[in-house]
């Protein structure tokens, strides 16, 4: 079965990025090997969600494993068997941030993580705009407008996912 998302490894460059977009926009993710697709339609995924507010983006600093400490991320988590990947947001956000956030649709590509899992990243918003996310699993918190998206040390996957994060700013000032 093919994927039914575009997927690039996680060192991939802007334009394999753009080239996966291109082929799913024309519907060809079909053409994956079986054998790849099947693999991706397997793999475990990450959910992470892009909360703007106020045209900055929440991003969180990881305290563990010490390889991905100080490293900046996106709030999220592994989905659980039985789980939807929206059911996996909400349920993460209320873990690590204590509040509680409406998901929307798939933001750019699945990043293929070196574990074999999927990072698939979601629009989201708080459902209260005036709650106050806190780190309860993380070192730190911080909201970075599209020009500090740039001074944070991100995990590699986000890295890939930064182009499509700043072109979605403009969902956080609605
Ligand atoms: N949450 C999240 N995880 C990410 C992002 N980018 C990225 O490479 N990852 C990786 C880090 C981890 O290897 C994996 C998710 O781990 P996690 O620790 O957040 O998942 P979890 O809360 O379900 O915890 P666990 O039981 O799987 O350890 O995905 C991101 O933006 N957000």
């Amino acid at each position: 079965m093919p994927t039914a998302r575009p997927t690039v490894p996680v060192d991939a460059t802007p334009s394999v990025v753009l080239a996966a977009l291109c082929a799913a926009e024309q519907g060809k993710l079909a053409e994956l090997p079986k054998a790849t697709a099947d693999r991706l339609a397997r793999a475990d995924v990450v959910v992470g969600a892009a909360i703007w507010r106020a045209g900055e983006l929440l991003a969180q600093q990881r305290a563990f494993p010490a390889r991905d400490a100080g490293r900046w991320e996106l709030p999220g988590g592994r989905v659980e068997p039985g789980e939807t990947d929206g059911a996996a947001l909400r349920r993460e956000c209320h873990e690590e941030l204590g509040v509680d956030v409406i998901v929307g649709a798939e933001l750019g590509v699945d990043v293929l993580l070196p574990s074999g899992s999927l990072l698939r990243v979601y629009h989201a918003a708080l459902v209260d705009p005036h709650a106050e996310p806190r780190a309860r699993e993380h070192r730190a918190l911080r909201w970075l407008s599209p020009a500090q998206l740039d001074d944070v040390s991100w995990l590699d996957a986000d890295l890939v996912l930064l182009p499509a994060l700043r072109a979605s700013a403009d969902a956080g000032k609605a």
